[in-house]
């Protein structure tokens, strides 16, 4: 029986073989944040000079990127990236995905919107049918907080402050319960037209293209709907 890390690695494993597929002397990649993505920040060591580097969404990542040797550049100095790799939280059979429980999904967001694949990595335990059992984080303005919170109330979830977390941005997250999360694209337009929100953990309208899902039996390739 392999264990979650094991899992997490054989999916990190199988994102590079779509390095490998893109991989080019002035090519520059998206790289995610989190356990999984760090697993595949470390394969892409082996990659140092047959690309010309990546971007991060998250200091944490660009700090591993650079103690591989991996470049790391501003997005404001790429205009288009072939592939966008990175974890979930939770991900659906349209590819839909909660993010941001490490707090990076405004970066995330951004980087993913200027790549071509976004090719989700994940244990199989990630795959559910109903999103919303994970707390959507939401990246709000500190002057915003209460008033973001009062509405996120009103559509019927609880949110919570994540204490003592400031994003790389400098703003708060609230984690959010009980959201029922029906229409995801719908959720996610909402909660992005309310003042103060930089961003919500719902990435539905740009899901992932690709799910590499580690499960116990080798990993599964999902690929997005074409109607999602
Ligand atoms: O902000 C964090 C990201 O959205 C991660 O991709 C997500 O939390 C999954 O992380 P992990 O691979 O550690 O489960």
């Amino acid at each position: 029986m392999l264990s979650q890390q094991e899992l997490k690695q054989q999916a990190a494993d199988a994102a590079l073989q779509f390095v490998d597929e893109v991989a080019a002397p002035d090519v520059v990649i998206g790289v995610g944040t989190g356990s999984t993505a760090d697993l595949f920040i470390d394969g892409l060591a082996a990659y140092q000079g047959r690309i010309r580097g990546a971007v991060a969404s998250s200091e944490r990542s660009a700090a591993r990127l650079a103690s591989h040797g991996i470049e790391v550049f501003d997005l404001n100095d790429v205009a288009w990236m072939p592939i966008y790799v990175d974890g979930a939280d939770e991900i659906d059979d349209h590819l839909h995905m909660i993010k941001g429980g490490g707090g990076a999904l405004t970066r995330e967001k951004i980087v993913a919107s200027v790549a071509e694949k976004f090719i989700c990595i994940a244990d199989e335990s990630k795959l559910v049918e109903h999103m919303g059992t994970f707390p959507l984080p939401i990246e709000v303005i500190p002057m915003a907080r209460e008033a973001v919170a009062r509405i996120v109330r009103l559509l019927g979830g609880t949110p919570n402050l994540r204490a003592g977390f400031t994003t790389d941005n400098g703003n708060m997250i609230l984690d959010v319960k009980g959201m029922r999360i029906t229409e995801p694209q719908g959720l996610e337009k909402v909660l992005n037209d309310i003042p103060g929100i930089v961003t919500n953990g719902l990435f539905a309208l740009r899901g992932a293209d690709v799910a590499l899902l580690a499960t116990q039996s080798g990993v599964r390739r999902l690929d997005k709907p074409r109607h999602a």
